[in-house]
């Protein structure tokens, strides 16, 4: 028998990353080839965006794809989040060259404000919520703090994107295949801070760290690389990672669902003060998700320079987290 249509709410629906995102969720690779999806998208109550977003619709239609139940277009998020079950959060101003991602931060929070209390009074119970838009931690913030009736563990922040660029930047350097990495994490903001971790990461078996065997790399280039990747991209292309922003929230959210059948990846999530990270604070961690949970790896070794990273990107988003108080 097949299954029942699980509603996906996804804003910023006719950006650039909506693009290259709906249409992956609609053939499936979010949720299962099984599972048919109706579409809730959301986008500003703007003439040119509405209309973009109804040529958006327009190619889905044409796709034809079997796993497609329904498609909706809202310019109001109190309709869009609707018995949401999934929120894609993605709905947000990108930044520009020269800027950093908590530059966005006035700009973005009252977006955030305002779909967190939407999501508070119309989703499911149950919805599971990744913030794209960024700065992603923080805005993940606000909309939990802004849904006091929903759990916190359902609001999580895209730090996928980050692992997924170290673990390319590691395959290259120790000539591995990209996809046989394990036990790879980045802690904390979705910034330059952010700490990408392959103390304990494996390759068949073998450690990661001792094939490389390289501090000064790893300080020098690696972190720096993976840090500041998405500026990197912004100077090639002249606006911000989009195709693989999208890849990585299929990633995060497929394995939220769907379980990383003991693998770790790295989801941005509240603390409950793992690792001494004040609780509350929307932090990259490693997790392994199952039955629709995910769970924050416990009992690993911070040595001093792991710590100091750890202190640093904590010290971030405090900062960040602080100056949206006022807002919440
Ligand atoms: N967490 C991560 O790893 C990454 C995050 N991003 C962030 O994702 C966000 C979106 O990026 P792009 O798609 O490239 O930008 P874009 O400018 O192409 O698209 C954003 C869309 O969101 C819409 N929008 C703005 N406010 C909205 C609201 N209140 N409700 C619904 N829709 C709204 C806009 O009309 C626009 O169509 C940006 O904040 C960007 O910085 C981008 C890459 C990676
Ligand atoms: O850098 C940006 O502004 C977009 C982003 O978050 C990324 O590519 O990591």
């Amino acid at each position: 028998m097949s299954k029942k249509p699980v509603r996906v709410a996804v804003t910023g629906a006719a950006g650039q990353i909506g693009y290259a995102l709906l249409f992956r969720i609609a053939s499936g690779e979010m949720l299962g080839k099984d599972q048919p999806v109706i579409l809730q998208l959301l986008e500003i109550p703007d003439e040119k965006a509405q209309n973009a977003l109804k040529g958006v619709i327009m190619e889905l239609e044409d796709c034809a794809f079997p796993l497609l139940a329904g498609i909706e277009a809202h310019s109001d998020p109190m309709q869009a989040f609707k018995d949401t079950d999934y929120a894609l959060l993605v709905g947000a101003r990108p930044r520009g060259p020269g800027m950093e991602r908590a530059d966005l931060l006035a700009a973005n929070a009252q977006i955030f404000t305002a779909q967190g209390k939407a999501l508070n009074q119309v989703a499911s119970r149950n919805v599971k919520v990744l913030v794209v838009g960024n700065p992603a931690n923080t805005n993940a913030y606000i909309a939990m703090k802004s849904a006091p009736d929903l759990p916190a563990k359902n609001f999580t922040a895209m730090l996928r994107l980050d692992h997924n660029r170290a673990a390319s930047q590691l395959a290259a350097k120790a000539g591995f295949k990209v996809g046989d990495v394990r036990k790879l994490t980045v802690w904390g903001n979705h910034s330059p801070t952010m700490y990408a971790d392959y103390r304990f990461a494996t390759v068949d078996g073998k450690s990661v760290k001792d094939m490389i065997d390289d501090q000064a790399w790893n300080k020098d280039v690696f972190l720096p690389t993976v840090g500041k990747r998405g500026a990197a991209i912004i100077a090639a292309r002249g606006l911000s990672s989009a195709a693989s922003a999208a890849n990585a929230a299929i990633d995060h959210m497929r394995d939220w669902a769907l379980g990383s059948q003991g693998e770790w990846v790295t989801m941005g999530v509240p603390s409950n003060g793992e690792y001494g990270i004040p609780k509350g604070i929307v932090f990259g961690f490693p997790v392994t998700t199952e039955n629709g949970e995910y769970k924050i790896v416990d009992g690993l070794e911070i040595d001093a320079f792991s710590q100091e990273r750890i202190d640093a990107t904590l010290a971030e988003l405090q900062g960040e987290q602080d100056g949206v108080k006022h807002l919440l």
